[in-house]
């Protein structure tokens, strides 16, 4: 079923939606995030919240029912707190919609809908999660409140994988730079601000905590000046994705204070992509996530090889029962 027509069945099953809740852990988590940040922002009525899996299953919001739509994500949709989130979510009387690589996974066992998406093909595959999921939350806004900018939006989607690749193509000596610079950093710090921010979030918990073991931490843009600025000083090495839009200021101002006192920094700027040339501005800020997410694999990779260390390679995960 198209994404529009999952919604537009909800829709005649019920038509007062007041809540859509976002849900997922890790990764998936932070790939539900730009979907969320969109109705945050444009919903006048509907109320958005994202979530842990396992916060919503210890400690559920109380609008959960029949009047919600519930959307959990897992890659392999086998995540065991993701999973019990969706049967939870079922048993309330909300809408489910797993959004999942592996359609015959657990994940889907309670699900009303089920959304697949592709990752291994290619870098752009990589984002197919969080743009179907963002996709959802437009189309859900689309059908309950309305959305001026719904074509653009859809406009964009049809153009951003290209981007995502052509980028890519060109961007290995770049990336192979970032490997061999921050190969031995005792700690990289990672910021991004808007829809962005869980980019940085999972960037800093999954490819630097997880599967490099390096020390990190990560903050939105607009955090930086109230705690971690204080860490700065020559070389302290940052890593800064910078969005096209809203809150660009944002990224801009701590820019420009990581320059003043010469940190290591390393800037994934969605402007050196010409993200403006291709996607509408009334719709580029929920773009930047998709496409930044996409360019930054190609570092992970990168810093992998440098450092020795596949991007695989876990002491627990996997491993032990926990
Ligand atoms: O997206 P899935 O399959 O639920 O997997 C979640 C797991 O994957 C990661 O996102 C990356 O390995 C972890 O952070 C998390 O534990």
């Amino acid at each position: 079923m198209e994404l529009n027509q999952i919604i537009r069945s909800i829709q005649s099953k019920q038509s007062e939606i007041s809540s859509v809740y976002f849900v997922g852990c890790g990764g998936s988590k932070a790939d539900l995030y730009p979907g969320f940040y969109f109705l945050r922002k444009n919903a006048k009525k509907l109320i958005a919240g994202h979530f842990t899996a396992n916060e919503f299953n210890y400690d559920t919001p109380a609008a959960v029912g029949e009047h919600s739509i519930v959307i959990t994500c897992s890659l392999g949709g086998t995540t065991p707190e993701t999973v019990k989130a969706t049967g939870l979510a079922k048993s309330l009387g909300a809408h489910t919609i797993a959004v999942t690589h592996d359609p015959q996974s657990p994940l889907t066992k309670d699900a009303d809908y089920v959304v697949t998406h592709g990752f291994h093909e290619s870098y752009s595959a990589k984002v197919s999660k969080p743009t179907k999921v963002l996709t959802l939350a437009v189309e859900i806004l689309n059908a309950f409140e309305g959305y001026n900018a719904y074509d653009h939006f859809i406009e964009g989607v049809g153009k951003i994988y290209d981007v995502i690749d052509e980028a890519t193509e060109l961007l290995l000596p770049q990336a192979k730079q970032f490997g061999e610079a921050y190969k031995d950093a005792p700690v990289i710090y990672v910021m991004g601000s808007g829809a962005t921010a869980e980019v940085a979030y999972s960037f800093s918990i999954c490819l630097l905590l997880e599967m490099q073991w390096i020390n990190s931490s990560s903050f939105n843009s607009g955090e930086f000046f109230h705690g971690p600025f204080e860490i700065v000083e020559k070389d302290k090495p940052f890593l800064l994705l910078m969005s096209e839009g809203s809150t660009r200021p944002m990224d801009s101002r701590a820019l420009e204070f990581l320059n003043r006192f010469d940190a290591k920094t390393t800037v994934i700027d969605a402007k050196d992509f010409a993200l403006l040339n291709y996607i509408a501005e009334d719709v580029v800020d929920y773009f930047n996530p998709i496409l930044i997410e996409g360019v930054l694999r190609i570092f992970a990779e990168q810093l992998a090889i440098a450092r020795n260390h596949p991007l695989s390679k876990r002491r627990y995960m996997w491993k032990l029962s926990y």
